[in-house]
């Protein structure tokens, strides 16, 4: 396989954009440009938002972890899954594939995306909705799923004796009711930016470069914004993210696999996923006191029970025994959580609200953190009352992506 092929001619020369406006500025002109100068110039050249700070901040695509995991959480998300085609029966048309995601998500994630215009009889290489709209911050981070592996219990690509330990189909949970079409798939794709454009761009393009190979099967659109550097707020007007894993030694703990699993996926994650309807009519007619006792926590500042500040630490004695976070804190297990809240218009048959929580979370270990807190939640919390849970998802999310490899290089090779 030619690895050489991965990058734009100016990412292989090491040049980004606006490094070659700059020296294309210097040739033609013989002037010197300091940075004012450059953004000047960026100006002339009609590339205002190449010269907004906010939309030009990049996440490295190519580190050890993937991007998009334990990144800052930007504001938009899209979470979509793939099946692989079932005329796909050889493995190095998925490679094929892998390859041109990797170098398509190399260039998305710099902001770039010129419109290959030498030949007007071809579609265009690019759909160019977010030409200009720079970089956002955009992450895309690629995920395997059970059946990508295992199919009507075979072997689908001779792949199995490398599945990930910890990646079974998803058991079933007490008062779920799944939508099997909104669920699972063998491919996942997580896209984060700050600028929704952005994120679904570069979502619809990876769908054009999949055709004849993988087919979208679902996609959702989440938000989440909170004041600058404070716990942002759900849709039941409650601080969701008080008691995540921040601590970067802790996430090393939690988050990224190790030598347990095979040589591909150390340095990984999973992503557990569930898409859970929020019952929101309901819930405005509850009380205010009601509501904190459901979740365990006061609803302005966000502290727990027997405590006045958000970030205080829970005391179990003092939380109501059904309420969520009294519950989930329980289990002693922890996940790290990135969830998104959604929006899709009004249910037809009853015209409430059609909104929730795209609940995403990163673990090492599923099986002993995520899944079970899931069956205890499932059983007993207090907040089932006011919720669904409608899709789900487990995956596997390989180790970061070196340069001039493709995502998940080592279970091929
Ligand atoms: C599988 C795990 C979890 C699901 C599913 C889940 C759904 C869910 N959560 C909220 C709202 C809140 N959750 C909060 C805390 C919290 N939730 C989980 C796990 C799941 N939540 C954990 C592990 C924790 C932390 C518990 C602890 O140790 O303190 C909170 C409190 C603020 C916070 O810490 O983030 C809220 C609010 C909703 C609305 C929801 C489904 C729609
Ligand atoms: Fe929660």
């Amino acid at each position: 396989m030619d690895h050489e092929e991965l990058g734009t001619p100016q990412q292989k020369k090491g040049y980004s954009r606006r490094e070659m406006l700059k020296m294309s500025a210097l040739a033609g002109g013989g002037i010197a440009l300091g940075a004012s100068g450059l953004g000047a110039a960026l100006e002339l050249f009609g590339d205002k938002a190449a010269t907004d700070p906010a939309n030009e901040s990049k996440i490295p695509f190519f580190a050890t972890h993937q991007a998009g995991v334990t990144t800052a959480q930007q504001g938009y998300g899209y979470l979509a899954a793939f099946d692989i085609d079932p005329s796909i029966h050889d493995v190095a048309k998925i490679m094929a594939l892998f390859i041109t995601w990797t170098r398509l998500a190399a260039t998305l994630i710099q902001g770039k995306r010129e419109i290959n215009s030498s030949n007007k009889e071809l579609p265009p290489n690019d759909t160019n909705e977010a030409r200009d709209l720079g970089a956002a911050n955009l992450t895309i981070t690629f995920g395997l799923g059970h059946s990508f592996f295992m199919k009507n219990g075979k072997d689908r690509f001779g792949l199995a004796s490398q599945m990930p330990k910890q990646l079974t189909p998803m058991p079933r949970i007490a008062h779920e009711t799944l939508d099997q079409s909104i669920s699972n798939g063998d491919i996942c794709v997580q896209i984060c930016a700050d600028i929704q454009q952005v994120a679904f761009h570069a979502l619809r393009n990876l769908i054009k470069e999949a055709l004849g190979t993988a087919n979208i099967r679902w996609m959702e659109t989440g938000f989440l914004n909170g004041p600058k550097g404070k716990t942002p707020r759900n849709l039941f007007g409650f601080k969701d993210g008080t008691a995540n894993v921040t601590d970067p030694d802790d996430q090393n703990k939690v988050v990224w696999t190790s030598s347990d699993e095979p040589k591909w996926m150390r340095g990984g994650t999973y992503l557990g996923y569930r898409k859970i309807k929020m019952i929101i009519e309901t819930w405005d007619r509850d009380s205010y006191s009601d509501q904190e006792q459901v979740i365990g926590r006061k609803k302005n500042s966000g502290a727990a029970f027997g405590r006045t500040h958000e970030h205080e630490p829970v005391i179990i004695s003092k939380q109501p025994g059904d309420s969520h976070v009294g519950l989930a804190h329980q289990t002693g297990q922890k996940i790290y959580r990135r969830a998104y809240s959604y929006t899709n218009g009004i249910q037809p048959a009853t015209g409430n609200l059609d909104a929730g929580l795209l609940f995403i979370s990163y673990q090492n270990k599923p099986q002993e953190s995520f899944i079970p807190m899931l069956r205890v939640l499932g059983k007993s919390d207090a907040l089932n009352e006011y919720i669904d849970h409608v899709a789900t998802g487990l995956f596997a999310i390989p180790a970061g992506i070196k340069k001039n490899e493709y995502f998940a290089q080592h279970l091929f090779e």
